[in-house]
C-alpha cells in the first residue's frame, strides 16, 4: 500500500480521485453548512476566530486552478473545514453534528480511495 500512495502522490490520478471525493462530499445530505464559505458579514465573530476559513466551493475552485500539488494538500484544505467546525460551533448543535458526520464519511472514503 505504500508503493501505491507513491504512486498516488504525484501523478495526476491522485487529484482526479479528489475531484471524485469532493463530489462525493458536496453530494452528502450533511454538507450544507460547508458548500459555500460562511459570511462573516452574517455570523459575528466568524473572521476573528476562523483565521483560515475554508469550504468545498473554495476547494473545487483550486483543484480546477492546479492549486493542489497532490491529494496530500488536498486533504489539508478538507481537514480544515472540520477543524473551522469543531472551534466555531458545539458538538451539540445541528452544524456541529453536520461537521462531524462529514468527518467520519471523509476519513473512511479517503482512506479507501487513496491509501
Ligand atoms: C460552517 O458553518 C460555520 O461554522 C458557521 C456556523 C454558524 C452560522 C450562523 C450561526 O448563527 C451560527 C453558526
Amino acid at each position: 500500500e505504500k508503493k501505491a500512495r507513491l504512486a498516488q502522490d504525484s501523478t495526476t490520478k491522485g487529484l482526479a480521485t479528489c475531484r471524485v471525493l469532493l463530489a462525493e462530499l458536496e453530494a452528502h445530505q450533511d454538507a450544507w453548512p460547508f458548500l459555500t464559505p460562511v459570511n462573516h458579514k452574517a455570523v459575528p465573530g466568524y473572521r476573528k476566530v476562523i483565521k483560515k476559513p475554508m469550504d468545498f466551493s473554495t476547494i473545487r475552485e483550486k483543484l480546477i486552478t492546479n492549486q493542489y500539488s497532490n491529494w496530500e494538500t488536498f486533504i489539508v484544505d478538507v481537514n480544515l473545514i472540520f477543524e473551522n467546525c469543531e472551534r466555531f460551533n458545539e458538538d451539540d448543535s445541528e452544524i456541529g453534528r453536520a461537521g462531524h458526520s462529514m468527518r467520519i464519511f471523509f476519513d473512511k472514503r479517503w482512506a479507501e480511495l487513496l491509501m
